[in-house]
């Protein structure tokens, strides 16, 4: 198989060298491949072969995000902010037609969205692929409880539950389907596209060479002179909020990770039907209402007037039960730059979060903590909070957190909500900086803006005064999108791929 951690001397040149194989560059580089035999391809990844046990199987993922992980990197940011994988989720409508370049429009985008996907669930708006490469269904496992009991909790809050958000503009909650397949394996762009060339015969053009990291600066000269570049990084602030519950250990991936229900080796072995499932089960897209603008204060007023106006973007070990909780469209910016020559040196990371001029990020973070947080005390398993990741409000509060008896009654769903003095919010905000942290939504660093608005790629990808050089990432992305990134980031990989079929004067195989 052409896949190495040295490159072999008889490839001294090739047509297309693949900087990267993450996401988009894995299908880049197998639909290159498919369309002409005779064009070589070279993929140069810094991460090692992602074949194995505990990427297969999605159950495993906590494993790759430990600080331990050989299989992930992790960049230190210049300030720490003061402060798994397989949610498919689409941006809306409204997303792909604010990044206002041609070509690029959500009608524009469609066939790309179908083109990597099979997708196995009711398609009643005919927005889904089904017969690409990337498997989205429920997996193998499904925790009926939480899914139930939440919908409930959260229809008693004003959110009704759809079917499948589509490209439309919600406010309301699915069950999330997930890059993994109907047999339970997961779904990434590694194993789903570049894997299966690699092992046909049939794609002796494409070389993957693996433990491999490029893009040194070492005696690199200008060659162009970019100055967007690295800046306008974003990412959604998120924070996880773990609640007390009377779960059982099937209702929750926690007695599986450690080791309650057996030997990783052996669950793999029968191929048990949790090892298919990333303990995920609902998502929402939730928007505040008129009253909750407003009391999050006019600086937020004047920025959700001005922004979304009429902008349907927003619009209409023991069980362990939590919310991950994270807003879309921040304000806020950082950046990220090389320092040096070496690949050792640091980079020059700044996250950025919660540090937007009008400190509009955090208010929307206060807003929705208060929020998930009356979701889930709808909940029947709800027992309390988990003290040691919520904020310490004061005891005799009104908000302190709970610790419910196992026999304690459930909260009514029509029960008042909370009600937070200016006390609370402060306890709330500085904990909100205290703890926030990313939701590997990476993005923006190159955009695909004119070059006068710290563009850096046009919109065929190419970059702005460099022949031969295109960027296909979630870099190039202008705006953020509503919706976790790896559903935009493969069709990305399948618009570039398009670009770059007709710009060499082929065609798609
Ligand atoms: C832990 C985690 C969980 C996530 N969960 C979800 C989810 O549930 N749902 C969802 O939709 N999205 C999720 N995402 C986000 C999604 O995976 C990314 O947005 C998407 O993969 C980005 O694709 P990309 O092609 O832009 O970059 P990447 O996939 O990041 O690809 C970049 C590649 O370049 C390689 N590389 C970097 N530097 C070098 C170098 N110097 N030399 C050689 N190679 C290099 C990297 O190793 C990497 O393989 C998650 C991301 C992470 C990190």
């Amino acid at each position: 198989m052409p896949l190495y951690t040295k490159l072999p001397e008889t490839i001294g040149e090739v047509d297309v060298i693949i900087a990267g194989g993450g996401t988009a560059g894995c299908v880049v580089a197998s639909r290159l491949a498919d369309a002409d035999p005779e064009m070589s391809i070279l993929v140069i990844e810094g991460g090692s072969n992602n074949q194995m046990p505990t990427v297969e199987y999605p159950a495993c993922f906590l494993s790759h995000l430990a600080p331990d992980s050989k299989t992930n990197n992790f960049y230190m940011t210049k300030k720490a902010p003061d402060a798994g994988t397989g949610c498919s989720s689409r941006p809306q409508r409204s997303d792909w037609d604010a990044w206002n370049t041609p070509g690029w429009s959500a009608d524009e985008m469609i066939p790309y969205l179908k083109k990597h996907e099979t997708y196995y669930g009711n398609d009643d708006k005919g927005l889904h692929g089904h017969d690409g490469p990337i498997g989205v269904s429920d997996g193998t496992y499904i925790s009926h409880r939480i899914v139930d009991e939440f919908a409930a909790a959260a229809e008693a809050m004003g959110w009704p539950k759809v079917d499948d958000p589509g490209l439309g503009s919600v406010n309301a909650i699915w069950r999330l389907k997930k890059f993994i397949g109907p047999e339970g394996k997961r779904q990434d762009a590694a194993t789903c596209y570049l894997h299966p060339r690699l092992r046909d015969g049939k794609h002796p053009n494409l070389h993957v060479l693996v433990e491999s990291q490029i893009l040194d600066r070492a005696g690199v000269p200008l060659v162009a002179d970019l100055p967007g570049v690295g800046t306008g990084y974003e990412d959604n602030q998120m924070l996880g909020y773990p609640y007390l519950n009377n779960l059982s250990l099937t209702d929750t991936l926690d007695g599986l990770v450690f080791g309650r229900m057996g030997s990783h080796k052996e669950l793999m072995k029968s191929n048990h039907k949790m090892m298919g499932w990333n303990g995920q089960e609902m998502q929402s897209k939730l928007r505040p209402t008129d009253a909750e603008v407003a009391a999050l204060g006019p600086e937020f007023q004047k920025a959700w007037d001005r922004d979304f106006p009429t902008d349907p973007r927003l619009a209409t070990g023991d069980p362990c039960l939590a919310v991950t909780a994270f807003t879309v469209y921040p304000y806020s910016r950082g950046q990220v730059h090389i320092t040096g020559p070496n690949l050792d040196d640091p980079v020059d990371f700044e996250t950025g979060f919660f540090a937007d001029p009008d400190q509009l990020d955090i208010k929307k973070h206060i807003w929705l903590y208060k929020k998930q947080r009356e979701a889930i005390r709808r909940m029947p398993a709800y027992r309390g909070e988990m003290a040691r990741f919520h904020p310490p409000f004061a005891a005799d509060s009104g908000t302190a957190l709970v610790e419910l008896a196992a026999d304690a009654a459930p909260i009514p769903r029509d029960a008042p909500e909370t009600q937070y003095t200016p006390e609370d919010d402060a306890v709330l905000e500085k904990w909100l900086r205290e703890n926030v942290g990313t939701t590997w939504h990476s993005l923006g660093t190159c955009k695909m803006r004119p070059r006068d608005q710290e563009g850096v790629v046009d919109p065929e990808l190419g970059v702005y005064g460099v022949q031969g050089l295109k960027i296909a990432d979630m870099s190039i992305a202008p705006r953020n999108v509503s919706a976790n990134t790896c559903d935009t980031a493969l069709a990305i990989g399948e618009k570039a791929a398009d670009l770059f079929i007709k710009e060499l004067g082929m065609s798609s195989a």
